[in-house]
């Protein structure tokens, strides 16, 4: 048999049938739904008199624009009608048609991409959908996830399958581990500051190699969260002992005899020797810095100790015109350092950095120290109830609330403009989440992406700096 990759074989043994147009169906393990962007598709299948194939492998729970304070429907918190409409609107669909919620007040609500792995619903070997970019993040796991539309969310929700495209295969080969003070969110924006924003477009990114291997589940997850960032609709990592470890014990994962089997099954989760990528990229993990963007884009991005291009650096016109507009926006000369740029508002949370390690990570560069009086608001958002629970049980919310931080309930927050925590125009966030476009935090703000411990310490500065120099 030939040699196949984890994305092959994740793909073959989910294929029901190849379709003419060269598309195939695919069937889906698990489904996850927010409140964005499902009321369509359950109004489409109460119009068609539909139900869901399988509920039971669905799982919603409300994270976009739900608040991070006064959350009780009635109290100030919800003032936005929209957002109060979608929130009660995916708890009636839900009532409905017998989909499982964990709606606001339940200890497991969070961010979606939280709360799957968290409660070992997304299980190795599964295939994950949910009406969200960011469900790559839960290829960590070595399920093939992606994002889906609204549409193929009604698709899903009514059959189970997914009409799907395949891929192509990449490799990002990460070789020898990160350096101190150096975590996976710097290897995510090292590889796309690298390979551009389009970089992995049509492929499926698998990160392996001696320094993805050394990487906890919770790096992992970022890493792979990332990957859309990078182009790719797909991230994996291989399962191992570290994934085994993560799962074993969680609500929804198997037991008993189960378990054994499922183990079994799990090893052969890897690319096999041999196996073919069609781009493959190798990164050094010594090679890789704090990384802080400076722009509009994940890709424009710089070690903390690096300075933003000059304009004749572009390799062309386009660039350059796109990076003359973000500079405009963000308000920075080309050639500057972007140590010392001095920040308004810190937000640490996001899929991509809202798990226990990433708010231990800022813990710890926090303990003993204030925030600076230059920095408006500063908030700590976990990435879900269970994630803000254990915080509190190693008295982290009060090493955040100590040095000047606002210890919120979970949900997107900051991360996007769809709830009150906004950025003012023209201000400035040190941000632990993943995107950076114009308008992305709030109208008019101004985002530079980084990890939580550099988030921190730019919390404290006032301004970005190296957290290794702190
Ligand atoms: C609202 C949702 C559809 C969107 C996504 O798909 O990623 C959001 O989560 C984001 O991060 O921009
Ligand atoms: S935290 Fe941000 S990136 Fe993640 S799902 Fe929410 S809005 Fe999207």
């Amino acid at each position: 048999m030939t040699a196949r990759t984890l994305y092959d074989k994740l793909w073959d043994s989910h294929c029901v049938t190849d379709l003419p147009d060269g598309s195939s169906l695919l069937y889906i393990d698990l489904h996850l739904l927010h409140e964005v962007t499902s009321p369509q598709a359950f109004s489409n299948l109460r119009r068609m008199g539909r139900r869901p194939w399988r509920a039971d492998a669905a799982l919603a729970t409300p994270d976009h624009n739900v608040p991070t304070v006064l959350r009780e429907l009635g109290t100030g918190g919800f003032d936005d009608p929209i957002a109060r409409r979608q929130v009660e609107t995916l708890e009636r669909n839900c009532r409905d048609f017998e989909v499982p919620l964990f709606p606001l007040g339940d200890l497991r609500q969070g961010i979606v991409h939280v709360v799957g792995p968290e409660q070992g619903l997304t299980l190795p070997g599964m295939t994950v959908v949910c009406g969200d970019s960011h469900t790559a993040t839960h290829g960590a796991l070595a399920a093939l996830a992606h994002g889906i539309g609204s549409s193929e969310v009604e698709h899903v929700l009514a059959t189970q399958t997914l009409r799907s495209r395949k891929s192509k295969n990449m490799a990002v080969v990460v070789d020898g581990p990160l350096g101190d003070g150096v975590v996976a969110k710097d290897l995510a924006l090292h590889v796309i500051g690298r390979i551009g924003t389009a970089g992995a477009s049509g492929h499926a990114i698998e990160f392996r190699g001696s320094g993805v291997e050394a990487l906890s589940m919770e790096a992992r997850m970022t890493l792979c969260n990332m990957s859309i960032e990078a182009g790719a609709r797909v991230g994996l990592v291989a399962y191992d002992a570290v994934t085994q470890a993560y799962v074993e014990g969680r609500p929804f994962a198997p037991e008993g005899a189960q378990w054994v089997e499922a183990k079994h099954h799990w090893r052969e989760l890897h690319s096999d020797a041999g196996a073919s990528f069609d781009r493959v990229v190798e990164v050094r993990g010594g090679d890789v810095a704090p990384c802080v963007t400076w722009g509009t884009s994940p890709e424009m991005v710089v070690p903390v100790s690096g300075r933003i291009p000059h304009l004749h650096e572009a390799r062309d016109e386009v660039q350059r015109a796109d990076w003359s507009r973000a500079l405009a926006y963000m308000d920075l000369p080309a050639g500057a350092s972007v140590h010392g740029t001095p920040i308004d508002k810190v937000f640490i949370g996001s899929c991509t950095n809202a798990r226990i390690e990433d708010l231990r990570a800022a813990a710890r560069v926090l303990r003993g120290r204030r925030i600076d009086p230059r920095v408006k608001l500063a908030l700590a958002v976990p990435g879900s109830g269970l994630v803000a629970l254990q915080a509190e049980h190693e008295g982290l919310d009060e090493v955040f609330v100590a040095a000047g931080f606002e210890w919120r309930a979970p949900g997107c927050s900051m991360c996007l403009g769809m709830n009150a925590d906004r950025l003012q125009p023209g201000e400035r966030c040190a941000s632990t989440s993943n995107r950076n476009f114009e308008g992305r935090q709030g109208r008019g703000g101004r985002t530079h992406l980084m990890s939580p411990a550099m988030a921190a310490a730019a919390a404290v500065a006032g301004a970005i700096v190296d957290v290794r120099e702190l």
